[in-house]
Order: C-alpha cells, then sequence, then structure tokens
C-alpha cells in the first residue's frame, strides 16, 4: 500500500469523528505516525470499538480506480442473464461462491430487496467464470484490503492492551477465511412517510472486521445508543464494521455491530463488503487476560466454520448466533439447545 504523504480529508485531523459523530481513523498515522501520533491514534480507535463497532478509515492506501473497478465488476456480474450466474445460484452458505436473492432464500420467509455475489478470497480466490474481468479485479482488490484490514487488527490487538499480533496468532489468520461480497439493492419504492424497503435486516457480521464502501448512495444503518442511524461516508474513505468474533475474542470489550441496509425508492444502491476471519478450523475463545477475575468468560469457546454455518443457515435474527454461545449467567436466558459443537 502507498502510504507516502497521505492526503488529508479537508479540516478532518485524525482521532475525530463525522459530522454525525461516527469515529474516523486515519490510517495513515496508525502506520507511519511517530510513537506519540500512534499511541493516540490507538486509543482513539479503541475507543471507537468500544463506544460503536463501527467507524470510518480514511488514507487507506486503497486505490479509488480499484474501488471502481471492484464496483464495475459486480455491476457487470449483476446484469449477467441468469444462465450464466446458474452454477452458484443453487450454492450452499459454506460454498466458496454463491450467487442469490435475500439473504438466505431457503429461510428467509421475506423477500428482502437484495441481490449477491459471495466469493472466498482467502486463503484461496474463488470467483465465478463471468465476467471475465472480475477474477484480476477481485484478486487485487482482495490483496490490498487485507492488508487493510490486517493492519487495523493489530491496532485494535494494541488496543486492548495485548501484544499486536496477538489477535491474529489466536484467530489463525494467516490460514484466515477473507470473503468479498458485492450487494446489489435495486430501487424500491417506499410510501410516503415510510423509511424505505428493507434490503437486509438488522444483523451483526460473522467475522472479526467487514470494510464496506458503497456507490455513493446511502441505505446503511447502524445501531447507535439504541438508535438507528444513517451511515454518511466521507468521500474516499471506508466504513468498518465489528463483527462476532471480535466480541468473542475480546470477551466483549468490543462489540459486534447490529446493521441493516436500506433499499433506496430511486436508485440502485451497491456495496461492496470484504470481510476478514479466523481460520474456518479454529476455535475462537475470549483472550485469557481479557477475562480474567472478577470478570469471568463471556463466551464458550466455538469453531469458526460451525458459528458462521449456523449463522449463515439460519434467518438473519440480530444477534442471535452470538447469544447461543454467550456464558449463561444467573440472571441471562440459557438457551436450551445449542447448536455448535
Ligand atoms: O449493503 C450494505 O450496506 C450492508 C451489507 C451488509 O451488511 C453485509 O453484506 O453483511
Ligand atoms: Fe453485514
Amino acid at each position: 500500500m502507498d502510504m507516502d504523504s497521505p492526503p488529508r480529508y479537508p479540516g478532518q485531523p485524525s482521532g475525530v469523528c463525522s459530522d454525525d459523530g461516527i469515529p474516523v481513523v486515519d490510517l495513515a498515522v496508525l502506520v507511519n505516525g511517530d510513537a506519540w501520533e500512534r499511541a493516540q491514534a490507538v486509543r482513539h480507535l479503541g475507543r471507537a470499538c468500544q463506544d460503536w463497532g463501527f467507524f470510518m478509515v480514511t488514507n487507506h492506501g486503497v486505490p479509488e480506480t480499484l474501488q471502481s473497478a471492484m464496483m464495475d465488476a459486480c455491476r457487470e456480474l449483476f446484469s449477467l442473464p441468469p444462465e450464466q450466474k446458474q452454477e452458484h445460484l443453487d450454492a450452499g452458505p459454506m460454498d466458496p461462491v454463491r450467487v442469490g436473492t435475500g439473504f438466505n432464500s431457503a429461510v428467509d420467509g421475506a423477500r428482502y430487496w437484495r441481490d449477491y455475489v459471495k466469493m472466498f478470497a482467502h486463503p484461496e480466490l474463488h470467483c465465478p467464470a463471468k465476467p471475465e474481468s472480475l477474477r484480476g479485479v477481485a484478486a487485487e482488490y482482495a490483496a490490498c484490503t487485507r492488508g487493510l484490514l490486517l493492519e487495523l487488527t493489530a491496532a485494535i490487538s494494541e488496543s486492548l492492551g495485548l501484544e499486536g499480533g496477538l489477535i491474529a496468532q489466536r484467530l489463525d489468520l494467516a490460514s484466515g477465511l477473507q470473503i468479498l461480497v458485492g450487494n446489489h439493492y435495486p430501487p424500491c419504492g417506499g410510501g410516503p412517510g415510510d423509511d424505505g424497503a428493507v434490503g437486509l435486516p438488522a444483523h451483526s457480521d460473522h467475522g472479526l472486521l467487514t470494510l464496506l464502501f458503497q456507490n455513493g448512495v446511502d441505505g446503511l444503518q447502524v445501531k447507535h445508543d439504541g438508535r438507528w442511524l444513517l451511515a454518511k461516508p466521507i468521500p474516499g474513505s471506508f466504513f468498518v464494521i465489528a463483527g462476532d468474533q471480535l466480541e468473542i475474542v475480546s470477551n466483549g470489550r468490543y462489540k459486534g455491530v447490529l446493521h441493516r441496509a436500506l433499499v433506496d425508492r430511486e436508485q440502485v444502491r451497491m456495496s461492496c463488503v470484504t470481510l476478514i476471519g479466523p481460520c474456518l478450523d479454529a476455535v475462537v475463545e475470549p483472550v485469557p487476560e481479557l477475562a480474567a477475575p472478577p470478570l469471568g468468560l463471556e463466551f464458550r469457546g466455538v469453531k469458526y466454520r460451525d458459528y458462521m454455518e449456523h449463522q449463515q443457515s439460519n434467518k438473519l435474527n440480530e444477534k442471535g448466533a452470538l447469544d447461543l454461545v454467550r456464558v449463561a449467567t444467573a440472571d441471562t436466558y440459557s438457551p436450551a439447545h445449542i447448536f455448535f459443537n
């Protein structure tokens, strides 16, 4: 990544937030800042994870041309006739390439106004054969965003008072899963005063960290302090969404944030998502240092493959999957059926 002389968003010093209060993290300071600047930025990042589970990242080094190329390739895929995507239309939640509508149409119940393509990009890139431009762009985009997400993971580890490499090591990120997702939400008119159709209902992401940018049409909402807030990006920035594995490994210090996508009434909305998660065979559990007495363990260990398969095979239900691995205390409900093991 090119981190030399990073352009600064006008009037946007590092360690601050957007007009709506969404934290903004300057990656160039995290990577190239002097010791004092870095320490400040790590603290700011820690607060962003603790108070929001959601932030924007600027000066991230992913070229705008690469972002556009990725969005264009996804757009081209969505415009292909169904027979050219047929082999991926019936894919299951753990298949490395999947094209579909809704979240998981086998269990959705409601029809969500969304088309998607999902590709496993790490440890190995899987990609639909068409459009032909997709493979090359996806490979470059996956590598570039992966670097950025690993930098953030190291800084997040430090913000928890841990060694920078500790989270990566515990989750075996070197063999970790990375998924690229293209989301396409055709316009859908709501009635007057209507909030708009739901493209994707409230959920937290199953992985560690999710990176997202959109095609200039807003619609991503995050739940903050009990209220839904429309996320408006600083031009050129990415959104970063904390996922369930960050909540587990941090023993609940950082939370997987609830978010949802609304559909625009007039314009097509698109988003490109990159998610990194543990190695599918890693058993994820809280870092012991973060669960020392009097805290105790908030989550029990769960193999990421089982967790992801469960979350992806069932109706999206806010944080229902995470609740199944929460250690029950006297005043919390203990689920009768544990699905993982
Ligand atoms: O399209 C969006 O803004 C949200 C997408 C999302 O939450 C997801 O793909 O998990
Ligand atoms: Fe999501």
